[in-house]
């Protein structure tokens, strides 16, 4: 103030110099008094106070983020909501914090992950890293040959958190000499916390594959489909006639002879249906709590009821519900609305729901009888009455 007051004095010393130069210090001060209101920010921006603006709005959201990670690792059950919040601000994480890196603020924590609180394949959606790796499988659909593996392998994938192979590796019967890293490169590649299966139904009646699965991991969970042994034998029969058209008769393959009504037990399709003897031979290496029996007739009649076990089991939420299903008229099967990776509904192909020949009554009755003790033994160990003999 002193320097312009100086500055514009001039030389003279008259009255109507001095009058200027306080109308002038009036003027400067009410300009500066002017300034220090809102209303001279509000109009002309200061381009340091924006962007410290900005810096602190990236900062504050940085800070909430932050928070939302906290939460889901300190409140066990409060994750996925806090996550799910944090995904449903694409704006705050698009627009405002695009100069941040995105993986570490978007991604939720891997041991969240691994607890299955998010979804992986929802994780996996998001992960900078690629889709994770191929692993030995955790479960397997170990049979029955005929019993409805392929429905439950199919309704299964529908699960996100189930990864499973198409076809089936026979692994642990044929293939067994090719090692275990042949066998895992046949896995598809898997998340963290995701399941990998694959379905065989000869393991059930393989002698050497409960210790060869067993020696791959002791924790494999194990399922099988099983049918009233005389549908499944014919179903068995009626697949074997539609490779081979000219094989015997059902009847004549049933017995070794006829006159006598002994019954030829050699015979695979007759064989495999002894269930309580084969699993006789699983027992030797795993429990009965890590085996579970699936009913081949209620995966037709309810089929979300059967997947509702079966994910329990899997220890997965049920998600599989009886939403996925409808039955199909032409068909005569229940059917998937949407099939895995894809919106349009989906049946089993035509080998599976196949109509079966019509066997003479007296021979279907001859085998009931001879199942008969061996499915009340299978009851017995199981601990589950499937209605077969009724
Ligand atoms: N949803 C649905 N759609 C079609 N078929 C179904 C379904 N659910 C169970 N099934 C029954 O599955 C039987 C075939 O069993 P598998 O898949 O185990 O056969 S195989 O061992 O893999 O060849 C098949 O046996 P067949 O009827 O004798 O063909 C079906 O009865």
């Amino acid at each position: 103030m002193a320097f312009s007051v100086s500055r514009l004095d001039p030389p003279s010393r008259g009255i109507l110099p001095k009058v200027a130069v306080m109308l002038c210090t009036l003027l400067t001060f009410l300009l500066l008094l002017h300034c220090l209101t809102d209303r001279c920010c509000t109009a002309s921006p200061s381009p340091v106070k924006a962007s410290s603006d900005r810096a602190a709005a990236l900062f504050e959201n940085l800070g909430s983020l932050r928070t939302k990670r906290l939460v889901y690792q300190g409140a066990p059950g409060s994750e996925l909501r806090g996550y799910r919040e944090a995904r449903r601000s694409p704006r705050l994480l698009v627009n405002e914090a695009s100069d941040l890196p995105e993986a570490p603020l978007v991604l939720p924590p891997s041991d969240l992950v691994a607890s299955r609180k998010v979804s992986p394949r929802f994780a996996g959606k998001l992960s900078p890293l690629g889709e994770g790796s191929k692993k030995l499988p955790q479960a397997l659909i170990i049979g029955v040959k005929k019993g409805g593996t392929r429905a439950l392998l199919e309704f299964l994938r529908v699960h996100p958190d189930i990864r499973a192979v198409g076809a089936e590796p026979h692994f642990f019967d044929r293939n067994y000499e090719n090692g275990l890293e042949w066998y895992r490169e046949l896995m598809p590649k898997t998340l963290e916390g995701q399941i990998t299966m694959e379905k065989t139904p000869s393991y059930f009646v393989t002698s050497k594959a409960p210790a060869r699965i067993s020696a791959m991991s002791r924790d494999t969970k194990l399922i099988v489909v099983v049918r009233d042994p005389v549908t499944r034998a014919i179903s068995d029969y009626t697949q074997t006639l539609s490779k081979k058209p000219d094989i015997p008769s059902f009847e004549s393959l049933t017995f070794k002879n006829r006159t006598t009504g002994l019954i030829d037990t050699s015979w695979s399709a007759i064989q495999i249906g002894i269930y309580a003897k084969h699993l006789d031979n699983w027992l030797q290496y795993f429990p009965m709590d890590q085996i579970l029996f699936v009913s081949g007739e209620r995966l037709i009649s309810d089929p979300a009821g059967e997947l509702g076990r079966v994910q329990d089991f899997l220890g997965l939420k049920r998600i599989i519900t009886d939403k996925h299903f409808y039955f199909n008229q032409t068909k005569g099967f229940p059917c998937l609305k949407k099939a895995e990776g894809s919106s349009k509904p989906h049946c089993l192909g035509k080998t599976k729901g196949r109509t079966h020949p019509n066997i003479d009554p007296e021979v279907v009755q001859r085998l009931r009888d001879f199942y008969r003790p061996f499915n009340m033994k299978f009851y017995q160990m199981t601990g589950e009455f499937f209605g077969w003999d009724d």
